[in-house]
């Protein structure tokens, strides 16, 4: 099962105004690096204010930004609240010529007075914004409102040299929540498990299926579809396909052609 629903606030309209913000807050670590901080309709602009030149403007793109969040820190004796955005943009790898998406973490602190309160709801207003621009930002068809997908997440402990279920918790897992994605785990225990599960499926409840495992798995899960009465339908099910085999013919020829 996946980690409680977030609170942000679903569902929103995406259509309706979103405005920008601007603020100054500080470092999450250091109180004395302070940023000004601008939230438009496409990016997040952080600038350190500092009083010696150069450069220290960051720009990053919303559509990057896979999530935000609002919170209070540990220490109940501070007032102050924290919001962190989650972008992966691509960046070129060390040592190689290709880029790849890298994670960043930008996370503030936001103590505008001494009330902890106002402070965490300032907090929230910047994430709220931030997700609700994220959202709008991609080039996806326009619904009434929207909220988060809810995704059944299968795999395969035995796929390619059997790291598949470490690989998720490792890797995906961590994406997830900063996205604040609610899914549920299915770790298949036999051969043709994933066919009969999706065979006999309510898909009303899942707004897309995600395979991790090697090509194998996702055959299973396509069969499990196309073998329901209601196929024509439940075959519309949008589906992912995240590399845990030894092959990955599938995974890596999608992510071929999407280049
Ligand atoms: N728990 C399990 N134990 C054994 N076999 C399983 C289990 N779960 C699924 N399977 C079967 O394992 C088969 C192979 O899996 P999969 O394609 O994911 O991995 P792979 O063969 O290592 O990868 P690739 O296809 O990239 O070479 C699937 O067809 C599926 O039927």
């Amino acid at each position: 099962r996946s980690p409680p629903a977030p609170s942000l606030p679903f569902p929103f309209p995406r259509n309706g105004f979103v405005g920008v913000l601007y603020g100054e807050f500080t470092d999450m670590l250091n109180d004395r690096v302070r940023y000004s901080v601008s939230l438009t309709e496409s990016a997040l602009t952080i600038q350190r204010i500092s009083s010696s030149p150069g450069r220290t403007k960051v720009v990053f793109n919303l559509t990057d930004c896979i999530g935000c969040r609002a919170y209070r820190g540990p220490d109940r004796a501070d007032v102050g609240a924290y919001f962190t955005a989650y972008f992966y943009p691509f960046k070129r790898r060390w040592m190689s010529a290709g880029v790849t998406r890298q994670r960043v973490e930008q996370c503030f602190r936001v103590a505008l007075v001494q009330d902890p309160l106002a402070n965490l709801q300032e907090a929230e207003r910047w994430a709220h914004t931030a997700v609700i621009a994220c959202v709008r930002s991609l080039p996806l068809p326009e619904p009434e409102v929207c909220r988060p997908c809810r995704i059944m997440i299968l795999v395969n402990p035995q796929s390619g040299r059997g790291q598949a279920l470490q690989l998720f918790t490792g890797h995906i897992q961590g994406m997830l929540t900063e996205a604040s994605l609610p899914y549920t785990l299915v770790i298949t225990e036999r051969q043709n498990h994933a066919r009969e599960l999706v065979r006999k499926a309510d898909l009303s409840q899942w707004d897309a299926l995600v395979i991790m495992s090697g090509d194998g798995l996702l055959f299973e899960v396509i069969n499990g579809l196309m073998e329901r009465e209601d196929w024509q339908e439940a075959i519309q099910t949008p589906l992912g396909i995240l590399p845990g085999g030894s092959g990955n013919a599938l995974a890596a020829s999608i992510h071929h052609y999407s280049q």
